[in-house]
C-alpha cells in the first residue's frame, strides 16, 4: 500500500478526478437503456444471456424456488437475519416522518401532508458476491415508511439461479417479487416496465459501475436513491490503535471490489508501518485475494498527517462512506467530522458491525458525496405535499400583494384568479360555515 502525505494523497485524488474519462460507458449503458425500452423482456433475456452467461425461460424467481432457497438455508443463518432485521427496524423506527398542519390566524391552516411512493425497485448486487445484507438494508426502510409494492432485482449467476441467502432475506423482509435481471438492462426495466417487470417510481440499492450509471440515466423518469460507487473505508488512528483492528478493517472494505478504497490517515509513522506488514500477513489468510491485492494497488493508501487536525482536515476532504476513528476520545472529535456517510467510535465499533448488525443503514454516500447527502432511510421513500387553506376573509386580507406581485411577473392571469375571488362576494358563501 503506498504512503503519501495528507497533501501529496488529496493532490493526487484531485489529478485522478479530472483525468477520468468514462465515455464508453455512457454508450454501452445508454445503448442497454434503449434496448430495453424498445423490446422489453426479449432484450432483457438476450442481456442476461451476454453479460450473466445464463438463458432464462422466467424472469420471475417462482414460489418454489423461494421454497429451495428456504430449506438450503441453515437455521443460525436464518436467526441472524431475524436479529439483523429486528435492529434495522428498531434504528429506522426514529425516521419516520408524519405530517403536520398549523393553524394561523383568521381560519388559516397550512401543513405538509407525509405521503409513501407507492412503487419502489431494489437493485440487490449479485455480480461478485451475494448481498443478502443489503435486501433488509433496502427493503426494511421502504416497508416503515408504507410503501405498498416493493420488487427486488438481483442478477442470476450462471444456473439461472439466485443466490438462496438472498430469496432467504427477501422471505425475512416478507417480499414476495423477485426478478433475475441484473446491470444497466435490470435499471431500465424498472424504470420504463416491460411485459414481465411493472415499472417502479423509485429505485434504490447499490451496485457496479454498469448499474449506477444507468440509474444516472433514467433519474428523471423515475426517482433514485443515490448514486453509490465502490465500497470506502477511512480509518482515522493514532498511536494507540491496534494495528492488527486497522488492518482487518481495511481489508474488510477491500474484498468487496478491485475499485474499493480502504484508506488509513495516520499521525504514527509506526503505526503506518505495521499496519503495512499486518496487511500483507492477514491478506494471505482470505479468500479473495486477487481483489484485495488490486484494491490495495490501485487505490488503497496510507496517508501521514502531521497532526490530528489534519488528519480531520482530510477525512473532511475525502467525505469518506465509513469513517473509522481509532483514536484517543473518539466521542469528543466527533464535533471535528463534517463529511462521513457514517462514523464509527472506538476499537470496537468496525465497519462490518454496521454492514450486518448495529441498525443503521448500510446504503451509504460514497466517493465524496457524503459532503451533500445522507445514508438512505425511511425518509428516501416517502414524498412531501403542501396542504393549504384560505378562508375567503384572509384571502382578501393578502389579495392586493398577491396581484401586485402577480403583475410585476407580467403574469395577469395569476392576478385574475384573486381578483376574481375578491369581487364576487357571493362565492362559495354556503361553505363559509365550513371554514369557520
Ligand atoms: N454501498 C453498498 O451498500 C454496497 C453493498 C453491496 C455492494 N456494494 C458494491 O456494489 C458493487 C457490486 O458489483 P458487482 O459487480 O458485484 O454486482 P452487480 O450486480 O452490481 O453487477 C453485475 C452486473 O453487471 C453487469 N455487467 C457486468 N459486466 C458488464 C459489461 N461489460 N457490460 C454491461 N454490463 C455488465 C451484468 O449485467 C451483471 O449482472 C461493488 O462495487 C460493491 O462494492 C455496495
Ligand atoms: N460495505 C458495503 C457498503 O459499502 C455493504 C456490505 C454488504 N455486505 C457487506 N458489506
Ligand atoms: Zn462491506
Amino acid at each position: 500500500m503506498k504512503v503519501l502525505s495528507a497533501e501529496h494523497y488529496l493532490q493526487e485524488k484531485q489529478n485522478k478526478s479530472s483525468q477520468t474519462d468514462d465515455s464508453h460507458l455512457d454508450e454501452s449503458v445508454m445503448a442497454i437503456i434503449s434496448e430495453v425500452r424498445q423490446e422489453g423482456d426479449k432484450a432483457l433475456k438476450r442481456m442476461t444471456e451476454k453479460f450473466d452467461g445464463v438463458k432464462l425461460d422466467r424472469i420471475t424467481v417462482s414460489e418454489e424456488e423461494f421454497l429451495q432457497a428456504e430449506s438450503a438455508v441453515n437455521q443460525a443463518f436464518k436467526t441472524a437475519l431475524k436479529t439483523a432485521r429486528e435492529n434495522i427496524e428498531a434504528f429506522h423506527k426514529e425516521q419516520k416522518e408524519q405530517s403536520w398542519f398549523i393553524n394561523q390566524p383568521g381560519g388559516i391552516t397550512l401543513g405538509q401532508k407525509v405521503t409513501p411512493i407507492e412503487r419502489v425497485g431494489v437493485y440487490i448486487p449479485g455480480g461478485k458476491a451475494s448481498y443478502p445484507s443489503s435486501v433488509l438494508m433496502n427493503v426494511i426502510p421502504a416497508q416503515l415508511a408504507g410503501v405498498n409494492e416493493i420488487a427486488i432485482t438481483t442478477p442470476p449467476d450462471r444456473d439461472g439461479k439466485v443466490s438462496p441467502y438472498v430469496l432467504a432475506a427477501a422471505r425475512e423482509a416478507g417480499v414476495d417479487t423477485v426478478y433475475k435481471a441484473g446491470g444497466a438492462q435490470a435499471i431500465a426495466a424498472l424504470a420504463y416496465g416491460t411485459e414481465t417487470i411493472q415499472n417502479v417510481f423509485k429505485i434504490v440499492g447499490p451496485g457496479n459501475a454498469y448499474v449506477a450509471r444507468a440509474k444516472k440515466w433514467v433519474f428523471g423518469d423515475v426517482d433514485i436513491d443515490m448514486i453509490a460507487g465502490p465500497s470506502e473505508i477511512c480509518i482515522i488512528a493514532d498511536a494507540t490503535a491496534n494495528p492488527r483492528f486497522v488492518a482487518a478493517d481495511l481489508l474488510s472494505q477491500a474484498e468487496h471490489d478491485e475499485a474499493a478504497r480502504p484508506l488509513l490517515v495516520t499521525t504514527s509513522q509506526q503505526m503506518a508501518d505495521t499496519v503495512r506488514d499486518e496487511i500483507t500477513q492477514q491478506t494471505e489468510q482470505l479468500e479473495r485475494q486477487a481483489i484485495i491485492q488490486q484494491s490495495l494497488k490501485q487505490n488503497g493508501r496510507i496517508i501521514l498527517a502531521e497532526t490530528l487536525s489534519e488528519a480531520f482536515a482530510t477525512a473532511n476532504a475525502i467525505a469518506p462512506e465509513h469513517l473509522q476513528l481509532m483514536i484517543q476520545e473518539p466521542f469528543v472529535n466527533l464535533a471535528n467530522i463534517t463529511n462521513a456517510g457514517a462514523i464509527f467510535l472506538g476499537d470496537y465499533s468496525p465497519e462490518p458491525l454496521g454492514d450486518y448488525a448495529a441498525g443503521p443503514n448500510h446504503t451509504l454516500p460514497t466517493s465524496g458525496t457524503a459532503v451533500f447527502s445522507s445514508p438512505l432511510g425511511v425518509y428516501d421513500f416517502v414524498k412531501r405535499s403542501s396542504v393549504i387553506h384560505y378562508p375567503k376573509e384572509a384571502l382578501n386580507q393578502v389579495s392586493e400583494d398577491i396581484i401586485r406581485l402577480a403583475e410585476a411577473e407580467g403574469l395577469t392571469a395569476h392576478g385574475q384568479s384573486i381578483k376574481i375571488r375578491k369581487d364576487d362576494d357571493h362565492a362559495s358563501s354556503d361553505r363559509q360555515s365550513q371554514d369557520s
